[in-house]
């Protein structure tokens, strides 16, 4: 057993030692089998949240009405869950009862995917009641049960199958595809937020490219922000050498090729409510990878960009152009080689200005100091108080007369 799990154990020895049930279940399992590395270990057990209040002293109500306690054991937080069934999803998204139960099968069986259904006691015994086992070998995707009844239950699941292509390169068995594209529509009633996770991870995964494609062929985009009747444009993504780009390099990407500005894909990138550091950060990008789409880097270009945005603007660029993956030596070289690399540091600032040339301050400062750092980093003055001060006086003359 790995380490995670061998951590939580004494969890499942505690809870067992009240009569209980207790069992690793979900993702940790899954990625366990699969070599992966595990995320988060999630617990389900035959303890009522209150039992689950009496055997451990530090516990914090996450999801209560649903079932999920976290406890908090050696410093680390645990989920654990009570084994329950869920039924009535009226509104596609969250059972209307959730009904605990004491069997681990009644709960393995609500659960979405056979792979994401095996549970392991604390000896590492896999109990696994639906054949995940034999999915994960196969490397399919495929319900626990009829998938119109588990995608039906909550719709998040259909955008959960094709995010687990992207992770896992598996494939998705043809019922519960074709159930996907059917029920797609579905994913109309499903928050914002829930979609952005799925859709962070599918981006983010090594098997990315076949993932977008499949939300095309799905129909899965069109009940996505801003991704609606983009199929073929998804395509043209999917189609491209994607292995090296960051989370944030596939934002810019696809607002790129979804044929967005730096002002149009504002809104986009909003409607996915996106962190508001994160959407400066994409805009930036793209907004350096249209300028690198018609020229080359230059020094001053280097500097205005500041380091970071200009390699993920020309990591997007060279997998727009195709080439994919290359050296970015040179270009960090040639920031290197600035004689700054931020306004920070450039060796005057206003106060300076306003004695040198007696004038009060106002706007010709920003405009003197532009030029000044422009001058500097092209190398025609060095940064250096004197030699700037002379140059100025120099070339500025007309500035402490008026
Ligand atoms: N819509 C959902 C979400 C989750 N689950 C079940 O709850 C487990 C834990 O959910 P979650 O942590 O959201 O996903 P993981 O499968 O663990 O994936 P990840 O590794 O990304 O956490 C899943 O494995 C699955 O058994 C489900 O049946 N239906
Ligand atoms: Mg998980």
């Amino acid at each position: 057993m790995q380490q995670p799990f061998l951590k939580a154990v004494p969890i499942l020895e505690m809870i067992e030692e009240k009569g209980f049930e207790a069992y690793f279940v979900g993702g940790s399992v899954r990625d366990f089998l699969l070599g992966r590395e595990i995320a988060d270990v999630d617990i389900a057990t035959s303890a009522l949240p209150g039992e689950l209040k009496t055997i451990f002293p530090h516990t914090a109500d996450i999801g209560i009405q649903h079932g999920t306690i976290l406890v908090i054991f050696n410093g680390t937080p645990y989920e654990i869950t009570t084994f329950r069934t869920e039924s009535g999803y009226t509104d596609y998204r969250r059972p209307d009862t959730v009904e605990f139960v004491r069997s681990l099968t009644e709960d393995l069986q609500r659960r979405d995917f056979t792979m994401n259904a095996i549970a392991m006691d604390k000896a590492g015994r896999l109990i696994d009641p639906f054949h995940g086992q034999s999915a994960i070998s196969k490397k399919e995707i495929v319900t626990v049960g009829p998938p119109e009844e588990r995608f039906g239950e909550d719709a998040l699941r259909i955008m959960r199958a094709v995010r687990f292509v992207g992770q896992l390169g598996f494939v998705i068995e043809p019922g519960t595809l074709a159930a996907i594209s059917k029920l797609a529509p579905l994913l109309d009633n499903i928050a914002v937020e829930r979609k952005l996770a799925e859709f962070e991870k599918l981006i983010s995964g090594t098997y990315r490219s076949e993932a977008l494609a499949l939300m095309g062929e799905t129909g899965i985009s069109n009940w996505l922000p801003g991704l609606d009747g983009q199929e073929s444009k998804l395509l043209k993504l999917a189609g491209c050498r994607l292995g090296h780009l960051s989370t944030e390099e596939m934002w810019v990407l696809l607002t790129h090729v979804l044929e967005l500005d730096v002002k149009t894909a504002e809104p986009f990138l909003r409607k996915w409510k996106l962190p508001g550091k994160k959407i400066r950060v994409c805009l930036k990008v793209l907004h350096w990878l249209h300028y690198r789409l018609n020229n080359s880097w230059t020094p001053q270009m280097a500097y205005l960009s500041g380091k970071a945005n200009m390699l993920s603007a020309e990591k997007v660029y060279n997998t727009l152009s195709g080439s994919g993956p290359a050296p970015m030596e040179d270009l960090e070289e040639m920031f290197e080689q600035l004689p700054i690399k931020e306004r920070a540091e450039l060796s005057v600032a206003g106060k300076d200005l306003i004695e040198w040339f007696g004038k009060g301050p106002g706007p010709w400062i920003k405009d003197v100091l532009n030029e000044t750092e422009e001058a500097v980093v092209a190398g025609r003055i060095a940064n250096k108080k004197a030699d700037i001060r002379e140059w100025l006086v120099q070339c500025k003359q007309n500035l402490g007369k008026d």
